[in-house]
Order: structure tokens, then C-alpha cells, then sequence
């Protein structure tokens, strides 16, 4: 399928740019502030006050201290937070720290808290995405060290729900995160499409615009504040041997992270996030309504999402009641037998179902995709909002995603296959059929957009591409001003 937009490709390329950048992560030891352990009969964590001086040190000396605690550029744990009180919540967990969110943190989740956005469904998709992404980094890095995968649990997400107390859980079994990337993911923002979505905000803000800003951008993991009062991100990194719990509320300007000793609650690998929902959002913790919201935000995950749903299967039962009596032949005589009653029931449980659509979209029959799921797709791959101009899907020899491209290290080698060469005709072909037929649409207004974005790569390409200069011809467009009598 091939979408048309300009965005489209700054979206593809600020993509490839996350990927690379989120592969190289700083190890657990580097950095990690020290677990709080507590001394036993007084009870006072004393790491935890080594760790309170650690930071206070960092934050007077700067930089000197920072770079003897081997922290990366991004990770200036020491000058960001203020770890500012143990906080033991009971008697039988390990204390918890408490953090300060960077400042930029607490103006989104004021922003969010305090929104009146109304289309707050949009947090699943959020996160559902963050999921994903910490699967396909595991199954990335599982190339060149494949003991990241060695517990063998399948790649996929799970939701659960419990409708009567309002809790979601959606569990991935991703590449986790260490504590040090526990605070430095979920207590700062870096370089990601949240930190765009602040500068738009700001931009907006001094324009005085009054945009939905929200929508547009999606706010990641912050935006499970849109519906819930409090989260749980209980996580297990493969570079650890330890799981954490995140803790933040909504009204809060601080969150904790301790270590999880619960034996019940420990995964092999991964991450799962609880959402205590919000009075009034207690609604998104019916079943059939993540599922409903799954199909509809996040149907192209290419990994498999679970959610729990009750099934019901018929079965026969024997009642107590009055047996009739029947007569049954046999052996030249007829006897009078009681036959039991029974009744159809059905049996209720409740089980994983698989509800996203794994098999790409490329590999579907074009005539059972409707042009909602072409969208979808588009927005969802290229980490877009808008919906493309025109798709086009075709089936042809060697199309992109080939069982038979060569193995081959070479660039310049695999760019001479024949079957690159064909696709690369078959590519550029169908691409101008669709620039064609933009052109032609009765809405005249979507050539001129996309005459607006690629108007002067088309005149060069008309100039240079001597291939392609006879289907380039039609497709230009020039001003002209007519003499007025
Ligand atoms: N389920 C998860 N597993 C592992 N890491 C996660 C998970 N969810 C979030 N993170 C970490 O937290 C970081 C911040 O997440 P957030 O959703 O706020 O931003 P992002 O995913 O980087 O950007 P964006 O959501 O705008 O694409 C992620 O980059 C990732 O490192």
C-alpha cells in the first residue's frame, strides 16, 4: 500500500530516528540509585539516606559529581530529581523512593488531569503502542543476543479488566525497563513525540490558538492520566535481575519506584502497567469495550493482543425433575425405562481471545479491506493523524515483502537482483497511477495540497527522470494569468 503525504515521510524518518536512538540503553549498575533496605529493627532505610546525599552532592556540585556516576547525557539523574522521603507503604514491601517529575512532566499531567478532552478513549492506543515498541526493541536486540528471549514467553500484549473495581491491566512481555530507565522514561521527557507535543503546545499557546492539541499528538504514557487516578507500572528488564514498581497518581507532583517482592505479582520479563480508573471512567473497564476499542485503535499492532473476555459454551444437563418413562424393545420383550430430563445450560468462563488482525495488511484480499483500515494502517505505521490522500493495493510479482530477495550483505549487490529491479519498476508505476488519480478526483482541492508538497520534485523529476518524463508530463500544473480586457 503506498500513502501520499509529505508528513508522512518526516514521520517515517523522525521514526527511524526513535528506533536508533532508544536501541543503546545504559545498564542497570551505571547508574542506579541505591535500593533503600531497611536496617531492620529501627526500621529507617539507610541507602536511602546515602542515596538523598548522593543527590543533594550532585545537584551543588553539578557536573563533576554527574560524570563520576557514569551518567549519560540524558540521564542527569542527580540534577533532575530530588529524591525527597522513603515512603514505606507496609511492613512487608521494601520502602519506596520518592521522586520529584521534571518540571516539563508536571505541566503535561496538569495539562492532562485537567483537560476537558473528550476523546480520552485514545490513552489505550497510547499505550497499547508503548507496548509494542518495547517488543519490537526486544525482538530487535534478541538478533545479536538472543538470551534476551531464552524464557521463551510468546511476544504479545494482554488487557485485562476488572469491571466492578475499575482496573485495566495491559501486560506486554517487551524489553522492560531498569529502574535507572524507570526514572529517566516515566519522570522526564527527552526527545520524543511528547516533547513535540510541548513545543506545539507552546507555539499554540503564544499564537493563541486554541487547538486540540491532545489528539493530534498522543502524549504516550502520560495520557493514562487522562482516565485513571493512579498507575502501577510493575516492570522486569532482561538486564536486571530485579522487577520495580512505578507508582504515580494523578494530582500528585512526585511518584515512587520500588522493588517488587510479591511472588504473585513477579513476571519473567516485561511490563505491566494498572490503571486505577477514574470515578467517572469506570466504564472503560467493560470487556467488550477494550475490545471494541483494540479493533478500532490498534488493529495493526503486528503483535498479537490479547484481552479477557467471559465465553460460553452449550452443554446438556440432567434435571431433577419428574423422569418421563420410555419403552425400549429387546430381547422379545418391552420394558418401561425412566429417562432422565435435561436441559440446555450454557457454561460461562473466561479466557484470552485474540482480537487484533496479525496478518499484515499487504497480504489481505485488497476487496475485504475497507478504506478506514487502509487509514488506520497509514496513521498507525507512519505515526500519523491525518488520513492519507489515496492508497493503492496490488499484488504483483515480487512485491516488497519477497520470500525470494537474496541474503545479502551487500547494498550495491541487492540493488542488481532482478526481483529489486522489478519491484522497483512495479513501485514507481503504481505510484504515478495513484498520483494520476488523485489528479483526476472530483476534489479538486487534494491535487492542489499535493501539488503544494511535491509540485517542485515533480518539475525536476520531469527535467532529470528521462525513465519516468512522459508520466511526470501530465501530472504538472503551472499559474497562468489571464490578460484582462
Ligand atoms: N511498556 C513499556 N515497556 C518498556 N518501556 C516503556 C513502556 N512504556 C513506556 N516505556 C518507556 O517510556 C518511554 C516514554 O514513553 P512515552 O510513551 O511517554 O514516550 P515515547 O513512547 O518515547 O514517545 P511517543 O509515545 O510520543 O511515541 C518510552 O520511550 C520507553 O522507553
Amino acid at each position: 500500500m503506498l500513502g501520499a503525504s509529505r508528513r508522512s515521510l518526516c514521520a517515517a524518518a523522525r521514526r527511524r530516528a526513535a528506533v536508533g536512538a532508544a536501541s543503546v540503553v545504559p545498564g542497570d549498575a551505571a547508574l542506579a540509585p541505591q535500593r533503600p533496605v531497611s536496617n531492620g529493627a529501627s526500621g529507617v532505610p539507610q541507602p536511602q539516606k546515602r542515596l538523598l546525599s548522593v543527590l543533594a552532592a550532585t545537584k551543588v556540585a553539578g557536573a563533576g559529581n554527574v560524570a563520576s556516576l557514569k551518567l549519560t547525557d540524558n540521564a542527569l539523574v542527580g540534577r533532575r530529581y530530588e529524591s525527597s522521603a522513603a515512603a514505606a507503604d507496609s511492613s512487608d514491601m521494601p520502602p519506596a523512593e520518592k521522586y520529584e517529575y521534571q518540571a516539563e512532566v508536571n505541566r503535561l499531567m496538569d495539562l492532562i488531569v485537567h483537560s476537558l478532552y473528550s476523546n480520552k478513549e485514545v490513552f489505550l492506543r497510547e499505550l497499547v503502542s508503548n507496548a509494542s515498541d518495547a517488543l519490537d526493541k526486544l525482538r530487535y536486540l534478541s538478533v545479536t543476543d538472543s538470551n534476551l528471549m531464552k524464557d521463551g514467553s510468546e511476544l504479545a500484549i494482554r488487557i485485562q479488566t476488572d469491571k466492578d473495581n475499575g482496573i485495566i491491566t495491559i501486560t506486554d512481555t517487551g524489553i522492560g525497563m531498569t529502574r535507572q530507565e524507570l526514572v529517566e522514561s516515566l519522570g522526564t521527557i527527552a526527545s520524543s513525540g511528547t516533547a513535540k507535543f510541548l513545543k506545539a503546545l507552546k507555539e499554540s499557546q503564544e499564537a493563541g490558538m486554541d487547538s486540540n492539541l491532545i489528539g493530534q499528538f498522543g502524549v504516550g504514557f502520560y495520557s493514562a492520566f487522562l482516565v485513571s487516578d493512579k498507575v502501577a507500572v510493575s516492570t522486569k528488564s532482561p538486564k536486571s535481575d530485579k522487577q520495580y514498581v512505578w507508582e504515580g497518581e494523578a494530582e500528585s507532583s512526585s511518584y515512587t519506584i520500588r522493588e517488587e517482592t510479591d511472588p504473585e505479582k513477579l513476571i519473567p520479563r516485561g511490563t505491566r502497567l494498572t490503571l486505577y480508573l477514574k470515578r467517572d471512567d469506570k466504564g472503560f473497564a467493560h470487556p467488550e469495550r477494550i475490545q471494541k476499542l483494540v479493533k478500532n485503535y490498534s488493529q495493526f499492532v503486528s503483535f498479537p493482543i490479547y484481552t479477557w473476555q467471559e465465553k460460553g459454551f452449550t452443554k446438556e444437563v440432567e434435571v431433577d425433575e419428574d423422569p418421563s418413562e420410555v419403552k425400549t424393545e429387546g430381547d422379545g420383550e418391552t420394558k418401561t425405562e425412566a429417562k432422565k430430563k435435561t436441559k440446555t445450560v450454557v457454561e460461562k468462563y473466561w479466557d484470552w481471545e485474540l482480537t487484533n488482525e496479525t496478518q499484515p495488511i499487504w497480504l489481505r484480499n485488497p476487496k475485504e479491506v475497507s478504506t478506514e483500515e487502509y487509514n488506520e494502517f497509514y496513521k498507525k505505521t507512519f505515526n500519523e493523524y491525518l488520513d492519507p490522500l489515496a492508497s493503492s493495493h496490488f499484488t504483483t510479482e515480487g512485491v516488497v515483502d519477497s520470500n525470494d530477495l537474496p541474503l545479502n550483505v551487500s547494498r550495491e549487490i541487492l540493488q542488481e537482483s532482478r526481483i529489486v529491479r522489478i519491484m522497483r519498476k512495479r513501485l514507481v508505476r503504481k505510484a504515478f497511477d495513484m498520483i494520476l488519480g488523485i489528479s483526476c478526483s472530483e476534489n479538486r482541492d487534494d491535487y492542489e495540497r499535493f501539488w503544494e508538497n511535491y509540485g517542485k520534485f515533480l518539475k525536476l523529476g520531469c527535467m532529470e527522470d528521462k525513465e519516468n518524463h512522459k508520466r511526470i508530463a501530465p501530472l504538472l500544473r503551472f499559474f497562468f494569468f489571464a490578460k484582462q480586457r
